[in-house]
C-alpha cells in the first residue's frame, strides 16, 4: 500500500526536489505551497501524513499544526525547519506535532521520521480492527448478568461508560473477570473507536518500563537507536488499563502520578511535554491499602487512581452466573475445539453449583474447556471434570453410589448408580463415567479403584487418558 503524504513548503525549488525524493521512495505526493492551499486540500485529498515547512508567510507552520489539530487531530504532522530553535521544536511538540525534523538535502531524518510515522499508523490501524471485533465482543447486553449481585455492578459499569475521563480502579480476586470489565468500559464508551492499550505492569522489565510507557528520544539510553512512541501515546483518544498496579515499580508511580495529574507525558530524553488524553484503568488483586501501608505503594498515587473503585464480585458471590456463563464457554470451546458437545447435562449443572471454584471466572472456563476436550458424547456430565473437582463439588454425580450399603456391611465395595441417555451417550461415555463414580468413590484412591473395577492400576491410568 502506497502512503499518502501532503507536502507543504513555500519554496518551489525545495518542494520540487522533496517530493521528487519522496516519489522515488514510494509515497504519493500532493504538494501545497501555502498553509490555506494544504488547509483547503486536506478536504480532498486525505493524506497518511502532513508534512509542513514551519517558516512561511502568512500561515506558518505552527498555525497550520493547530489547524490541522483541530479538523483531524489524528493526522501525524512532521514539521520541517532549516533553522529552527529549540523553542519552536517545543511548541510543535506542545501543538501535537509527530515530530520536528532538520531540513537537509539528503532528506535523511525526514525519511526515517517517515518510516515511523507510517509505522505508527500501521499499527493503530491493527488496534483499531481489532477494537471494531472487540465492540461486538463485549458488548454490554452479552456480559452474562442473571445474579443480582452482578446486575448492580453492572449498573455502576453503565455510569462509567458514560463518564469515559473518569479513572477507574477495578479490584476483585484473581480470575474474577478484572481486565474483561474493563475492556466492557472501554468498548461500550465513546472511546471504544481508539485503542484500549494494556500494560501488563509484572510482565515488563524494570529497566525498560519507562521508555515503554513514556516513549524515547533517539540516543536518551544505550540501545534507544531512534525514537519511540510510548504505549499511553498510542492509546491516544483511549484507554491505558494497567493490570496487576501494586507491581508498578516506585519511580515510575510517581510519574503515573504526574500523567494523572497534569495529563502531559515526557518522552525519556526529551523536555517536551505531549498533552495526551486518555483514560487511566488499573487493575489489582492486591489490597492497595496495605501495599501503601507497607510503603510499596504511593498514598498519593492510590488517591488518584481510587476515584472510582469496582470490586468485581467472586463467583461463589454470583452463583446465578455460573450455568449462563458455562453455557457460553461450552459453546465457544466445543466451536475451537471442533467437538460434538452441545448441552450441559443435569450432572454438569450440579455439580458446578455445589464446586466452590476458588479461581473465580477463570477456573470455570478452563474446567469447561478441559470437560469438553474429554467429552466423548455430546452432553456435557460431571464425569467429564477432573476427580478433584468432582469430590470437592456436592458430589451428586450422574453415578450416585449408595454408600450405606458399604458401610452396613462393613466392606469397602458399594452401588454405582449410572443412568445412560440412549442416542445422547456412547458405551465410552458410560465406561469413563463408571471410573470416575468409582474413583471418587474411592475418595480419589487409584489403586482401590483399579481393585474394584477389577483392572491394573496401569490399565485404569491408561483408560482415563483422553481419547481425542
Ligand atoms: N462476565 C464474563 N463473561 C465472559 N467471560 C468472562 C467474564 N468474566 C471473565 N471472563 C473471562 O474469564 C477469564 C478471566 O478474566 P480476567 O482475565 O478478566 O480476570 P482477572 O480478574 O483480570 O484475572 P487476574 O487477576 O488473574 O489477572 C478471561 O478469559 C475472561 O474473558
Amino acid at each position: 500500500m502506497a502512503w499518502h503524504l501532503l507536502l507543504l513548503e513555500d519554496e518551489a525549488s525545495v518542494r520540487e526536489a522533496f517530493a521528487l525524493r519522496l516519489r522515488d521512495q514510494g509515497y504519493v505526493v500532493q504538494t501545497a505551497e501555502s498553509g490555506e492551499e494544504a488547509l483547503g486540500l486536506l478536504r480532498s485529498f486525505e493524506p497518511d501524513v502532513l508534512v509542513a515547512d514551519l517558516v512561511m508567510p502568512n500561515l506558518s507552520g505552527l498555525e497550520v499544526l493547530a489547524r490541522v489539530k483541530q479538523l483531524s487531530p489524528a493526522l501525524p504532522v512532521i514539521v520541517l525547519t532549516a533553522r529552527g530553535t529549540v523553542k519552536d521544536a517545543v511548541e510543535a511538540m506542545r501543538l501535537g506535532a509527530f515530530d520536528f525534523v532538520a531540513k537537509s538535502i539528503d532528506m535523511d531524518d525526514l525519511l526515517h521520521t517517515l518510516r515511523r510515522a507510517t509505522e505508527f499508523l500501521t499499527l493503530q490501524r491493527q488496534v483499531q480492527l481489532h477494537s471494531g471485533q472487540d465492540v461486538a465482543r463485549y458488548a454490554l447486553d452479552r456480559v452474562i448478568a442473571k445474579s443480582p449481585v452482578t446486575r448492580s455492578f453492572l449498573a455502576q459499569v453503565q455510569e462509567l461508560i458514560k463518564n469515559d475521563r473518569v479513572t477507574v480502579l477495578l479490584q476483585g480476586e484473581t480470575g474474577t473477570g478484572k481486565q474483561y470489565m474493563g475492556r466492557v468500559i472501554h468498548y461500550n464508551s465513546p472511546r471504544a473507536g481508539r485503542p484500549c492499550v494494556e500494560v501488563d505492569c509484572p510482565s515488563i522489565p524494570r529497566d525498560l518500563f519507562e521508555s515503554e510507557l513514556f516513549g524515547h528520544e533517539k540516543g536518551s539510553f544505550t540501545g534507544a537507536t531512534g525514537r519511540k512512541c510510548g504505549l499511553i501515546e498510542m492509546a491516544e483518544g483511549g484507554t491505558v488499563f494497567f493490570d496487576e498496579i501494586a507491581d508498578l515499580p516506585l519511580p515510575l508511580q510517581a510519574k503515573l502520578l504526574r500523567v494523572l495529574e497534569e495529563r502531559t507525558i515526557r518522552r525519556v530524553g526529551s523536555a517536551a511535554t505531549i498533552p495526551i488524553d486518555v483514560r487511566v484503568m488499573a487493575a489489582t488483586n492486591r489490597n492497595l491499602k496495605e501495599a501503601v501501608a507497607k510503603g510499596e505503594f504511593r498514598e498519593d498515587l492510590y488517591f488518584r487512581l481510587n476515584v472510582v473503585t469496582l470490586t468485581v464480585p467472586p463467583l461463589r458471590e454470583r452463583r446465578e452466573d455460573i450455568i449462563p456463563l458455562a453455557e457460553q464457554f461450552l459453546n465457544r470451546s466445543a466451536l475451537a475445539l471442533k467437538k460434538p458437545v452441545r448441552t450441559l447435562g443435569e450432572s454438569a449443572q450440579v455439580l458446578l453449583q455445589g464446586y466452590h471454584l476458588p479461581g473465580n471466572v477463570r477456573e470455570l472456563s478452563n474446567l469447561i474447556e478441559r470437560a469438553v476436550l474429554f467429552c466423548a458424547g455430546t452432553t456435557l456430565e460431571a464425569a467429564n471434570f477432573p476427580i478433584d473437582v468432582q469430590a470437592a463439588g456436592s458430589m451428586p454425580v450422574a453415578a450416585s453410589l449408595d454408600a450405606s450399603s458399604a458401610e452396613a456391611d462393613g466392606s469397602d465395595s458399594g452401588d454405582v448408580h449410572i443412568s445412560f441417555r440412549v442416542g445422547a451417550q456412547s458405551l465410552a461415555d458410560l465406561e469413563d463415567r463408571i471410573i470416575e463414580a468409582v474413583l471418587a468413590q474411592s475418595g480419589g484412591n487409584k489403586t482401590l479403584a483399579a481393585k474394584q473395577l477389577g483392572v491394573t492400576r496401569w490399565m485404569l491410568d491408561r483408560r482415563r487418558k483422553p481419547r481425542v
